[in-house]
C-alpha cells in the first residue's frame, strides 16, 4: 500500500476545473515532486490533502485512510505536516516558540493540568523541547534559536519555516516551493536537507517546486501537471524530456524559472 493515494480527485472553481480526475501515489520514503506550469492545479492538490479543499470527486487516502472523513486540523496528527509558499510564522516570535507551537498535536494535557503543571505536564513539556531542539540542530539553526522572525533573512525564515513543519514528527511532509526566492547557494542547501530529511529522518517528501535544478538533484519520481490533468510521470529526465511536458511549457504563460539541466 502506498503512503498516499490522489484517487480520481477534480476540484472545480466555477466554470475552471482546477484538478481533473487526477490519480497518482507517493510511496514510503520518497521524494515526490509536482511540477507544471502557473495554474496547472499543483498548489490546488496541496490544498485538497491538507483538506482546505473539499473534491467534487475522488478520494484521497494516506496510510489506506480516507482524508476526506477528517477535518483539516486532524491532518498534523494524522502525520502530514506542509509549508507554505508564504511562509507563514510568528513574526513576532523566536525560532524556538515558532518551533515549539509546531508540536501542538502532541499535546495532550487540559486546561486544568496545564494550570496546576502537573508531572505530566512537565514531562510532556521536556518532550516537546527535546523534539524541537533536535530539529534545531539537525536544521543548524543553533545560531536562530532565540532570534524574532521578523529580524531574520528570508532563506533562514524558509528553513524555520521547514523546522516548524518537522518538529511535528510527520510521516509525510509537503514543501510548497522550497526554493521560490531563494539564491543559487541556499537552494543548494535546501537539496542538503531535503536529502537529510529522507534519509535521516525517515520522512517521505511531496513538494511542489519550479526550480527544475532542485526537482532533478532530489526527486525519486515526478509528475507534471498542466490544465488540471496528469500529463507525465517519471523521473525528472523522463518527464523533462517528454514531448508533452515540453509542449505544455512552451505553449503555457511560462517557462521553468531556470534552464532544464
Ligand atoms: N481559490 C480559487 N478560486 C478560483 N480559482 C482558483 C482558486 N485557486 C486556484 N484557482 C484556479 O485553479 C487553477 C489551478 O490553480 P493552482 O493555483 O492550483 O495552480 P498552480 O499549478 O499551483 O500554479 P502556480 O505555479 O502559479 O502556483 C488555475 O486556473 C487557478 O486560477
Amino acid at each position: 500500500m502506498s503512503l498516499l493515494e490522489i484517487d480520481n480527485v477534480t476540484l472545480r472553481f466555477g466554470g475552471v476545473v482546477a484538478v481533473n480526475q487526477v490519480s497518482f501515489s507517493v510511496e514510503e520514503g520518497e521524494v515526490f515532486a509536482l511540477v507544471g506550469p502557473n495554474g496547472a492545479g499543483k498548489s490546488t492538490v496541496f490544498n485538497l490533502i491538507s483538506r482546505i479543499y473539499e473534491p467534487v470527486e475522488g478520494d484521497i487516502r494516506f496510510d489506506g485512510d480516507s482524508l476526506l472523513r477528517h477535518p483539516p486540523h486532524d491532518i498534523a496528527k494524522l502525520g502530514i505536516a506542509r509549508t507554505f509558499q508564504n511562509i507563514e510564522l510568528f513574526e513576532q516570535a523566536t525560532v524556538l516558540q515558532n518551533l515549539l507551537v509546531g508540536r501542538h498535536r502532541h499535546r495532550k494535557s487540559n486546561f486544568i493540568s496545564e494550570l496546576l503543571f502537573t508531572p505530566s505536564v512537565r514531562e510532556g513539556e521536556r518532550r516537546h523541547r527535546a523534539a524541537v531542539e533536535k530539529v534545531i540542530d539537525f536544521l543548524d539553526l543553533q545560531a536562530y534559536r532565540d532570534k524574532y522572525i521578523a529580524g531574520l533573512p528570508y532563506g533562514v525564515r524558509k528553513v524555520v519555516e521547514m523546522g516548524r513543519a518537522l518538529a511535528i514528527e510527520p510521516r509525510l511532509l509537503l514543501l510548497d516551493e522550497p526554493a521560490s526566492g531563494l539564491s543559487v547557494e541556499e537552494t543548494q542547501d535546501v537539496a542538503f536537507w531535503i536529502e537529510d530529511i529522507k534519509k535521516q529522518m525517515g520522512v517521505t517528501v511531496l513538494m511542489v517546486e519550479h526550480d527544475m535544478h532542485l526537482v532533478s538533484a532530489v526527486s525519486d519520481r515526478v509528475l507534471a501537471l498542466a490544465d488540471g490533468k496528469v500529463l507525465s510521470l517519471g523521473t525528472a529526465q523522463e518527464v523533462q524530456n517528454d514531448p508533452k511536458v515540453i509542449e505544455a511549457y512552451i505553449g503555457g504563460s511560462d517557462e521553468p524559472e531556470r534552464e532544464v539541466a
